[in-house]
């Protein structure tokens, strides 16, 4: 839409008659700032919480993974656009969603507030609460607080996605079903490739996407892995 807008006619005859590459990365971060700010309304309009509902709905799109009867665990799933997301698409599954952060309760899900998935506690109640239902659909969405220094929150949120992988294939905190899958959110760098050939043991398959819902100048990925064996 902004596309036919004057401030884009502006930057597109501001970037040809100086041609230079700084004027159409200006051009470009402009397109990317208004096409990304574009899903914050759409947010506000459908009444979701978060803009990142979009980022689920269009994996979702992509890999078609939510089915009505899923039991799905969302770990760091405050403040809740995904697990509004999730609901909705499976209305006759089981839905828990656990943060660090409280979340105001959403229709159709339990939620563990105030709940750190790396205390043993938080593990052991999410052991009690699934019993032996076995789980679908594993998302972490989880960021930690970001210290400035990439290298080392890239580091910190693999180690989380890591302890989300090794609660259902070591720990025994709940199970996964066959084929089951995990999609977790990684902030790039050094360690990916490792992860991913981690993953890929135990997923038939391991894909990168960023959907278009992500800033784009951030370093925000999701992995999503499908075919647990
Ligand atoms: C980007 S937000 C998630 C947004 C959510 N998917 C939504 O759509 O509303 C990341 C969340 O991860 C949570 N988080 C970070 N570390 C965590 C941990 N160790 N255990 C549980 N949640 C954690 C944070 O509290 C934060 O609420």
């Amino acid at each position: 839409m902004f596309k036919n807008s004057s401030k884009f006619r502006y930057f597109t005859t501001e970037c040809k008659s100086f041609s230079t590459k700084r004027a159409k990365g200006n051009l470009n971060r402009y397109i990317q700032r208004q096409s990304t700010d574009e899903f914050a309304v759409k947010a506000r309009e459908h009444n979701y919480r978060a803009r990142s509902a979009f980022k689920l709905m269009e994996i979702d799109e992509k890999f078609k993974f939510l089915k009505p009867e899923s039991t799905v665990i969302d770990i760091g799933c405050a403040p809740g656009s995904w697990l509004q997301v999730v609901v909705d698409k499976c209305p006759n599954g089981e839905v828990l969603g656990v943060d660090l952060q409280n979340v105001l309760p959403i229709r159709g899900a339990t939620i563990f507030s105030l709940s750190d998935i790396t205390s043993l506690e938080v593990q052991q109640k999410i052991r009690e609460h699934l019993v032996n239902r076995s789980v679908d659909v594993v998302l972490s969405d989880m960021a930690p607080n970001p210290t400035g220094d990439n290298a080392t929150d890239h580091l910190r949120l693999i180690e989380l996605c890591r302890t989300v992988f090794l609660l259902f294939t070591v720990e025994n905190a709940f199970k996964v079903n066959k084929n089951g899958v995990f999609l977790c959110k990684i902030w790039d760098g050094s360690a990916r490739s490792e992860f991913v050939r981690e993953l890929s043991d135990r997923f038939g398959s391991v894909k990168t996407v960023k959907p278009v819902a992500c800033r784009d100048n951030s370093a925000e990925l999701y992995l999503f892995c499908r075919n647990f064996k």
